[in-house]
């Protein structure tokens, strides 16, 4: 099964790239046939020279980055982007969420479901559409939900992934909650689920454990490139255990969303280090396993300043006393091993019926993938997918800085002239104060 890529702004079409290098490298370097026949059929198609081309469109109002985009796939000589799979116009949406959704979404509608249309005939069966794009700009969010809004019309028995990039706290764009606040209210609806990294912790991650100096973003776009990859690649799973998993995106969802009020994930990744490092780094599955869960539970983003204090609590009343300690509940997590040995990795802490929230099923909390196959030159590596709290205190940074503004109701008319009236805002922050509220209970 296949899974269609849609690259949305100038967010989704730097990230795009790095995610189709990161699974092309490391199928290829992985000397392991059947894995690369199964990565190669999930994330390309062969032209009729033997040439590998992305499943994917490329959408953006302005030509430059998905310029780029083609040129560096073409030049690496791998892999490449299709001849007539991108589509793109003039002039951007000026970071603006409602020039993208009420105006550059609808007029470029017929063009881009097209577009779609042929990627997905051309796969035997679709696994899913995956929608990478960040909820700040005015393209990737206003235009990106309103494709999403499209395809879900259009496709509504095919799962729909987005992977959201959420902006720097400090901010690059003074209206950027108030995008971020009007993408995460609609696409709650339209979305199977939403995939998100926050790019201060994957920033955080490129100083503190991969220690690059001079940090740009493309360093920020492999590194989660790295960690989507980890997660898209073929793995075993409980309804395939003697085949890679023909359906990655259906159990991925089938696994960690059992409830449509919750559908925020996070991704957490062990080890992380420079390509010099991992020639002379020795990991044990305890060792990476015991830290991934500390980070799980004490809601840290990187194995580096783990507060150790957290623990689980053994009752409900301390489990009130806990999530004041920093305690953090999860609905369900999928935990994804690659490499060495993984049959000998003991995942039993992962199970502990106090990770979770008592009305979940059992045998729906926790999942496991696996494959001998190492990910990327890592020995061993562990990935956690996680739906939990750990996104309820940016999510409501986001919420509050947007309602701020939206009180003396800053720079609202820039959205009024699109469309999007002052009830259409405070619907959002409805919707999301719900999801906050939800989340904060569980
Ligand atoms: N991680 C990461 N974040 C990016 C990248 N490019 C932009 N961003 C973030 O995305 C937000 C801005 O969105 P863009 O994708 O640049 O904007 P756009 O969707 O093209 O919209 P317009 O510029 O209004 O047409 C900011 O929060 C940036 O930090 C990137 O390559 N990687």
């Amino acid at each position: 099964m296949s899974v269609v890529t849609v690259q949305l702004g100038q967010c989704g079409n730097q990230i795009g790239p790095e995610v189709f290098s990161a699974v092309y490298e490391d199928s290829t370097g992985a000397n392991a046939q059947t894995y690369k026949q199964c990565s190669d059929e999930r994330f390309f198609r062969e032209n009729s020279h033997g040439v590998l081309v992305a499943r994917a469109v490329l959408i953006d109002m302005e030509p430059k980055v998905i310029t780029h985009a083609i040129a560096k796939a073409s030049g690496s000589g791998k892999w490449r982007y299709g001849g007539k799979s991108h589509f793109c116009q003039k002039q951007g949406s000026g970071n603006n969420w409602a020039n993208g959704y009420c105006v550059h979404g609808p007029q470029h509608k017929d063009a881009v479901e097209d577009l779609v249309r042929r990627e997905v005939e051309r796969c035997d069966r679709l696994a899913g559409i995956f929608a990478m794009m960040s909820v700040a700009g005015g393209t990737g969010s206003g235009v990106g939900t309103y494709v999403t809004q499209c395809l879900r019309d259009t496709y509504p028995h095919s799962f729909i992934l987005n992977h959201l990039t959420w902006p720097y706290g400090t901010g690059e764009v003074i209206v950027q909650n108030y995008n971020s606040v009007l993408t995460l209210s609609r696409l709650y609806t339209l979305s199977d689920a939403l995939v998100v990294h926050e790019n201060d912790t994957v920033h955080k991650i490129c100083s503190q454990l991969m220690n690059i100096k001079h940090i740009s973003i493309s360093d920020v776009n492999k590194v989660i490139a790295h960690q989507l990859g980890s997660v898209l690649q073929p793995a075993y799973t409980a309804d395939s255990p003697a085949h890679y998993s023909r359906n990655p995106i259906g159990e991925l969802l089938s696994s960690l969303v059992c409830h449509p009020e919750y559908k925020l994930l996070n991704v957490l990744n062990i080890p992380h280090m420079s390509q010099t490092s991992l020639a002379y780094s020795a990991y044990t599955w305890p060792g990476l396993l015991k830290h991934l869960r500390q980070m799980l539970i004490a809601n840290a983003r990187m194995e580096e300043g783990i507060d150790w204090k957290v623990c689980v609590p053994s009752n409900r009343a301390e489990s009130i006393r806990n999530t004041q300690m920093g305690f953090n509940r999860s609905l369900s997590n999928l935990l994804i091993l690659r490499g060495k040995d993984v049959s000998s990795a003991d995942i039993g802490a992962f199970k502990e019926p106090g990770l979770y929230v008592p009305w979940v099923p059992a045998d729906g909390t926790f999942h496991m993938w696996h494959s001998p196959v190492p990910f990327s030159g890592y020995e061993k590596l562990a990935t956690l997918v996680s739906n939990s709290q750990s996104l309820l205190n940016p999510l409501d940074n986001i919420v509050k800085k947007a309602w701020n503004m939206f009180a003396s109701r800053a720079y609202i008319h820039q959205y009024t002239k699109f469309g999007i009236s002052e009830e259409d805002f405070l619907e959002s922050f409805t919707m999301l104060e719900q999801i906050i509220s939800s989340y904060t209970h569980l």
